[in-house]
């Protein structure tokens, strides 16, 4: 089983703390909070993107290398992330073979491979990203609000597509998002997270149906206004 502890991760700007969290992904994590509590932070801090102006104080632990290789990154808006000029297959950094393999696990004809993006659907482009994403052979994949900007369908598809990537990798994700309604069957644990230090973490179902803290009711509340929740 895979897992990667975070025992220490704080950072700092100018005297200022921006983050100072602790936690373990053991399977499928979220990582939930308001504007400006950290979300993205965490995310660039474990991919080595933070400015040089933020200090990091890190101590991970992990069963796995975590480096460029091992990380696959799922970015807010899939749509503007490939380079528009460049053919599908140039954009991979893989052997043929692995392109063929993924491109089949994402349910995507390889014929797309002679494509320009502009030449594919909105959804064939959400699953090339994820398709590029898993070429490598990644252990953790992190994903950066992929539902946020997307309509109620494209945000089933991306949630669809990673259950099914789940099913076939054996891989952890860590999913940032402020949209609790995207995560509540995909991720089995929810931190929460405020100001950049995490107040209340749990299985997703517990929080959901018990929350402990204000924050975190508020965030429930705004998410499932007007709709229903399914246990
Ligand atoms: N490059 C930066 N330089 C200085 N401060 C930053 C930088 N990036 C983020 N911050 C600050 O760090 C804090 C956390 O920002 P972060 O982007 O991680 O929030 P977030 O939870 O991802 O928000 P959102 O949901 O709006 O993306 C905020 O106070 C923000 O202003």
């Amino acid at each position: 089983m895979l897992f990667l502890n975070i025992k220490k991760l704080k950072l700092v700007l100018n005297n200022k703390q921006l983050v100072n969290i602790s936690f373990c992904i053991k399977n499928s994590t979220a990582l939930i909070g308001e504007s400006g509590s950290g979300k993205s932070l965490t995310l660039k801090a474990l991919l080595n993107l933070l400015p040089p102006s933020i200090k990091m104080e890190k101590d991970i632990e992990s069963n796995f290398d975590l480096n460029y290789d091992s990380i696959g990154f799922i970015p807010q808006n899939p749509f503007t992330s490939l380079s528009s000029m460049t053919k599908i297959s140039k954009q991979f950094f893989c052997s043929d073979k692995k392109k063929e393999e993924v491109l089949k696990i994402l349910n995507l004809d390889k014929s797309i491979l002679n494509k320009f993006p502009s030449q594919l659907s909105g959804g064939q482009i959400q699953r090339v990203v994820i398709a590029i994403a898993i070429s490598r052979n990644i252990k953790l994949l992190l994903l950066d609000e992929p539902t946020t900007a997307l309509d109620e369908e494209n945000k089933k598809n991306i949630i669809n597509i990673v259950n099914d990537l789940k099913k076939h990798l054996n891989i952890l994700t860590l999913f940032v998002t402020h949209d609790i309604d995207s995560i509540k069957d995909l991720c089995e644990e929810i931190i929460i997270l405020k100001n950049g230090e995490i107040i209340e973490t749990g299985l997703t179902k517990e929080i959901l149906s018990s929350p402990k803290e204000d924050y975190t009711k508020k965030l429930i509340n705004s998410t499932f206004k007007n709709k229903t929740f399914r246990n």
